[in-house]
């Protein structure tokens, strides 16, 4: 899925916050099912439970992190306001609430997430709660409960109700064994963090539960996804957000990887459009259930280098976090 764009463009963007594109290659495919706490063997699956014509009912879990909002608004521009419901267990800032519907959801609550999806007639499901992989590192049994549990409860609902279900998966689903340049779609993966582990399995998940309940589960692994006005939530790419909120507010950036860290990216406006591409392909379309898809590679030497044409006294130091670093100096792959 080739989304090629140099590191040098995408800052000029990036520091002028303006919109790029980019594109999903898809490929042919089948499946078959019935669903797994409730069954319904006779269910047409494939197709979701509203006619064509009308618009697809959302519900975007996590919503309140660095891509959801993103998300919501592309989605509500298509589908229109009342269509796509944005949920979270944080408390929404005033923009965000007034914007759009905004529901309490935890992902941890199967029966309350059951009722949202009931009550609002949902037919597609963006499940983007999870832990990162910075974060999931510093509390595993918090990052298995919401990044596997979490998922079991989505899957179930998704398949009960026959939804439409996306969950992005990440380059932090390879590890040190997997091939590079290029990553496949289908290699090896044996991630080493909880974050990786749970996202290899959300990936196979989703592929057992198409083949054997019919969802229609669809999965990008996204590289690390740069924006400029929603901050990121712990991951081991965040210095590439920082660094821009960093130069135009203090002309000063400490960097928590080496310089030499080359780690895969993507703009924000390409990884939500891909992701809606995605979604709105038929599923005659798809021959798998996870794609991956790339834009750019760099390091924080050269984003660093790209920052200073456009704001010259920017000043970068470096100070290694070791666990970020462990997990940026191997476990993700140049796949951009
Ligand atoms: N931002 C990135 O660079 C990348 C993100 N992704 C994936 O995209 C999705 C969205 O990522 P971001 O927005 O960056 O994540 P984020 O960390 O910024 O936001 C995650 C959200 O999940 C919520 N959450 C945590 N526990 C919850 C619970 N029990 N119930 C409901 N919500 C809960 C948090 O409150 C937070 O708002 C995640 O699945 C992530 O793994 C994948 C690759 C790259
Ligand atoms: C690439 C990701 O999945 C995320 N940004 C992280 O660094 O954990």
């Amino acid at each position: 899925m080739p989304i090629v764009r140099n590191v040098s463009r995408a800052v000029s963007q990036l520091l002028q916050s303006s919109a790029c594109g980019c594109g999903v290659s898809i490929v042919p495919v089948r499946c078959i099912g019935i669903s797994p706490r409730q069954v319904a063997s006779d269910a047409s699956f494939h197709s979701v439970s509203f006619s064509e014509s009308d618009h697809p009912r959302v519900l975007i879990t996590g919503g309140l992190g660095q891509l959801g909002v993103g998300l919501a608004k592309l989605l509500r521009k298509r589908f229109g306001k009342n269509n796509v419901i944005l949920s979270d267990i944080r408390k929404p800032a005033d923009h965000v609430f007034y914007s759009g519907p905004f529901i309490y959801s935890d992902i941890l609550d199967y029966k309350n997430l059951r009722e949202i999806v009931v009550n609002n007639r949902i037919t597609w499901l963006f499940h983007y709660s999870a832990l990162l992989s910075a974060v999931g590192e510093a509390n595993v049994p918090l990052a298995r409960a919401v990044n596997i549990t979490g998922l079991h409860n989505v899957l179930d609902i998704a398949a009960e109700h026959n939804l439409r279900l996306f969950v992005p998966s990440t380059i932090g689903a390879f590890g040190p064994t997997s091939p590079r340049d290029p990553t496949p779609d289908l290699c090896i993966q044996r991630p080493r963090t909880i974050y990786g582990v749970s996202k290899v399995h959300a990936e196979l998940m989703g592929e057992y539960y198409h083949y054997r309940y019919g969802l229609d589960f669809r999965c990008l692994r996204y590289p690390g996804i740069i924006s400029a006005d929603s901050q990121p939530g712990g991951g081991t790419t965040d210095y590439a957000v920082q660094i821009f909120h960093d130069a135009i507010k203090n002309g000063k950036f400490e960097c928590n990887l080496k310089p030499d860290t080359r780690l895969p990216m993507m703009y924000i406006d390409d990884c939500l459009k891909a992701t809606l591409e995605v979604m709105e392909a038929p599923a005659e379309a798809l021959s798998m259930r996870t794609y991956n898809i790339s834009a750019m590679s760099f390091t924080p030497e050269e984003l660093a280098q790209e920052v200073q044409k456009h704001v010259p006294e920017l000043q970068v130091t470096y100070n290694v976090d070791a666990v970020r670093q462990a997990i940026g100096g191997y476990l993700f792959l140049g796949s951009g």
